[in-house]
């Protein structure tokens, strides 16, 4: 079955061979074969061998074509776009899956050191455990990755195993791991049982959830000069803003007619209760309640003064970083977490051109539409420009450096196809120039999928004495536009 460009298969035993039927949803493993994307019964690494040199004298042989990830290997990682992934030989795949022998390098893991002197892809077909299906196996064909590097350790049964970096190449359909939950079985329920542990919980105690860091793709320790920030830290030199006054609502804000800060969102509530409040849709900016509001603490209209609610994690990516994912389901609208670090004056910010951590608060320029990041919601022609928007400066007065302190939010990379937006929230103030800058879920997204945002940089923007900076984008997208700024 062909869903978005990804090929899915069924695992219907090894002796079922009902041949193969494009209109059929399922393809067994001997189907595999047929259609000749794996040609190994058991094998999780097919290749070419030596039979080959003849046809293509320049190529050194064996190289492989594709492996089957299908958690066979305990010292297997899945990070999606990045894989680490066990070499073959010395394991106990009849029993209980454990390593017995070293391995060597030989067959398949030749095969796969070849492909990476070469320089060549490798198709990567990911089995997923399912419920759904009576053998309780589906099989994935995820496309085209190419070996960075490999290397020999001593994996958890003590044995010598071969590793091989996988990292899924560009340009091909986006990764939809949120049409097989290929890592359910594999989310960990404590920092404790992380693989690759670098840090148990980076917010030291500031985040009622942990927010923990792994590491499996390098030695670099997590960033160790960093200071975490729960809420934004405000320069002493900005002075404070006029205090919101808030509603008169009594337990709780129900009635719109009645609520000021419902008036202030249009005479709505931006948020409906479930799942611990999701955005009924991107606005521009969210009016909370606030400190003055009479309607008290568990007020629906309050949702991200309550903090982090999913369990987050950051990890190391073999491209861009660190990154950050979540272990739990995050259901579209749901605030994920607030850009924190401290409130400054963009003009009193270090060296913009190198910051890679500095958010510019753009929400009132983005409404009056003058050149803020990204135009976030409505269009053009539903801006309603009243006296404040009119004289907005051209440039945002006022950023979030996150360069040396902040949150989680800090790791979050950019996606030209992302799954979270920007949404600005004002609270205490009603100050659009300063206004919090929350990252919410733009669509239900699965546990372990990268989180990401549009970092919403022109391209040739970021330029200092008449040199533009120019960062690469690894970020996988069909429509990557292969360029941050
Ligand atoms: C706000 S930081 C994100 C966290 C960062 N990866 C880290 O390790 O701390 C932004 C920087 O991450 C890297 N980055 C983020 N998204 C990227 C992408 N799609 N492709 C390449 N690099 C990216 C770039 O170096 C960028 O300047």
């Amino acid at each position: 079955m062909r869903v978005d460009g990804k090929l899915y298969l069924n695992c219907k035993g090894l002796g079922h061979v009902p041949g193969i039927n494009v209109g059929d949803h399922f393809y067994s493993r001997c189907e595999m074969m047929a259609v000749g994307l794996h040609s190994h019964w058991l094998a999780g690494i097919d290749y070419l061998g030596a039979a080959f040199k003849k046809a293509m004298p320049s190529r050194t042989f064996p190289v492989a074509s594709s492996i089957v990830l299908s958690g066979c290997y305990e010292d297997d990682v899945d990070n999606a776009m990045d894989v680490v992934y066990t070499g073959q030989g010395g394991n106990d795949l009849l029993g209980k899956k454990h390593q017995i022998a070293d391995q060597v390098m030989e067959k398949g893991n030749l095969a796969l050191k070849n492909s990476m002197d070469q320089d060549l892809p490798v198709r990567l077909i990911r089995g997923n455990k399912t419920k759904k299906s009576y053998t309780g196996k589906v099989y994935t064909y995820d496309g085209l990755y190419k070996v960075k590097k490999y290397w020999a350790e001593k994996g958890k049964s003590g044995f010598t195993v071969y590793k091989f970096l996988l990292r899924r190449m560009e340009g091909q359909s986006v990764l939809t791991t949120d049409q097989v939950h290929f890592v359910s079985g594999n989310i960990p329920s404590q920092p404790s049982e992380l693989r690759g542990l670098a840090c148990a919980d980076l917010s030291n105690g500031k985040e009622r959830i942990p927010v923990p860091a792994s590491n499996v793709v390098d030695k670099v320790p997590f960033a160790p000069n960093f200071r975490y920030l729960a809420s934004n830290e405000v320069d002493k030199n900005l002075p404070d803003p006029i205090p919101a006054k808030g509603c008169n609502c009594k337990g709780g804000c129900y009635d719109v007619k009645k609520c000021s800060c419902a008036a202030l969102n249009g005479k709505k509530f931006p948020y409906v209760s479930l799942n611990g409040g999701r955005l009924v849709e991107a606005v521009d900016v969210v009016y909370e309640c606030g400190p003055q509001c009479g309607c008290g603490p568990s007020c629906h209209n309050r949702v991200t003064q309550r903090g982090i609610q999913y369990r987050l994690e950051v990890f190391k990516t073999a491209s861009k970083g660190w990154a950050v994912r979540s272990w739990d389901t995050i259901p579209a609208g749901a605030p994920v977490c607030e850009y924190t670090g401290v409130l400054m004056r963009t003009a009193d910010a270090d060296d913009l051109f190198n910051n890679e951590y500095l958010f510019e608060l753009d929400c009132l320029q983005t409404i009056a539409g003058i050149g803020g990041r990204q135009r976030r919601c409505l269009e053009e022609n539903d801006i309603k420009i009243s006296g404040t928007l009119k004289d907005a400066p051209e440039q945002p007065e006022y950023c979030i450096d996150a360069g040396t302190c902040g949150n989680v939010s800090r790791f979050i990379n950019h996606s030209c196809e992302p799954n979270l937006f920007v949404q600005c929230v004002l609270n205490e103030h009603h100050d659009l120039s300063r206004a919090r800058v929350w990252l919410c879920a733009a669509d239900t997204i699965p546990p372990l999928q990268e989180l990401c945002y549009d970092y919403g940089y022109a391209l040739d923007s970021v330029v200092k004495d008449g040199q533009i900076k120019v960062l690469p984008c690894y970020c996988g997208a069909h429509t990557c536009r292969k360029r941050l700024h």
